[in-house]
């Protein structure tokens, strides 16, 4: 099976807040966009609402100018999911993460579009592969995860499902680049990559709260004062090189006696320490950092610290927090 090589025109399936924002930035990219939802009425609700707010983001400097007028020109509320998706090159399905709610709305799109276009589902967690059972042809079928709010976070992960075909991934991956976002192929387990480690943080971080540690608020700003405001900038793994990981294996062995298996350090850690491999302070790391650009990526590093610091004294204090 072929899937259309080329996407003009495209439809969202379910206008909530993820939809809402896809397809504020679908339309913004000049694709036209028609909005499917529980009924018309709400997916013309949704119409309405997204170019208000893209007029208050466009007021706010948040869009470039003109922002609202093209996504307006853009949107259009269809009748039903098969009067949305019927001539769509492309179906972003943005339901609610009920398997059950998913499979009905991914059959009733990919019976009435059209066979080769390509439909990504923004599933949070739900494994392709078994939503893929209710897909008609679901070789044109793969996860495009959007992050909230979509039109401001630059990341889309994108997950071939067991069937899908490698020119389904490429042209999914060109309309996201295209979009201005910075796409990310990672393989189909359950949570994928971003909610993975997003759960995995978020439970320890209620563990703390359970056991009386520290509330809620507390680890809030340590995060953020903190690691967190170092994966705006980096991930996991190039802060652990820069941090070394004989460290890292240390503060393990520290954890693991304190709270046990969970702690425990990674084999591949303690096997690349035993290498003598501790980071960018031996020259090798877990990470292919060039040895000759330590220096200047130390720099970086301080100089976008520093900076990020300053952002965050000109945005001022979240309110309510
Ligand atoms: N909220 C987030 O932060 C976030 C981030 C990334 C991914 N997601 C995922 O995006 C998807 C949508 O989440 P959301 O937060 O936008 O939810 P939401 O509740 O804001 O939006 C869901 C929309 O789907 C509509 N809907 C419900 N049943 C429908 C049906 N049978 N046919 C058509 N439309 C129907 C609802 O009326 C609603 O407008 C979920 O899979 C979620 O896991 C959410």
């Amino acid at each position: 099976m072929t899937v259309t090589a080329n996407i003009s025109t495209t439809a969202v399936v379910g206008s909530g807040y993820m939809g809402g924002g896809i397809a504020q930035v679908l339309a913004l990219g000049g694709h036209p966009v028609r909005l499917a939802d529980i009924d018309r009425e709400t997916a013309e609700r949704a119409r309405i609402r997204l170019i208000r707010q893209a007029e208050d983001f466009e007021a706010r400097g948040l869009m470039p100018v003109g922002a609202a007028d093209t996504i307006g020109k853009n949107l259009s509320a269809a009748d039903s999911i098969e009067d949305a998706v019927v001539g769509a090159d492309y179906i972003a399905e943005a339901a609610p993460e009920t398997l059950r709610v998913k499979l009905d709305i991914l059959q009733r799109i990919s019976q009435s579009a059209r066979i080769d276009a390509i439909i990504g589902t923004n599933t949070s967690a739900i494994p392709i592969g078994e939503l893929a059972a209710a897909v008609v042809n679901p070789e044109r079928f793969l996860g495009v995860h959007w992050m909230n709010p979509a039109p401001f976070i630059p990341g889309v992960e994108l997950i071939p499902g067991p069937n899908t075909a490698p020119e389904a991934i490429d042209v999914a991956e060109a309309l996201i680049v295209k979009s201005g976002k910075i796409p990310a192929r990672v393989a189909d387990t359950p949570g994928f990559v971003a909610n993975r480690l997003q759960f995995a943080l978020y439970k320890e971080a209620m563990r703390i709260v359970e056991e009386g540690t520290a509330t809620p608020a507390q680890i809030d700003a340590v995060v953020s004062n903190s690691f967190g405001f170092r994966l705006a900038l980096f991930g996991p793994f190039a802060i652990g090189d820069m941090a070394g990981l004989d460290v890292y294996e240390a503060a393990y062995r520290t954890l693991e006696t304190a709270y046990g298996d969970r702690f425990s350090p990674p084999e591949s850690l303690t096997r690349i320490i035993k290498n003598g491999d501790l980071g960018l302070k031996s020259g090798r790391g877990i990470l292919d950092i060039d040895a000759a650009e330590t220096e200047a990526l130390l720099a970086y590093r301080d100089h976008a610290y520093a900076r990020l610091s300053q952002l965050r004294v000109e945005l001022g204090k979240a309110p309510g927090l």
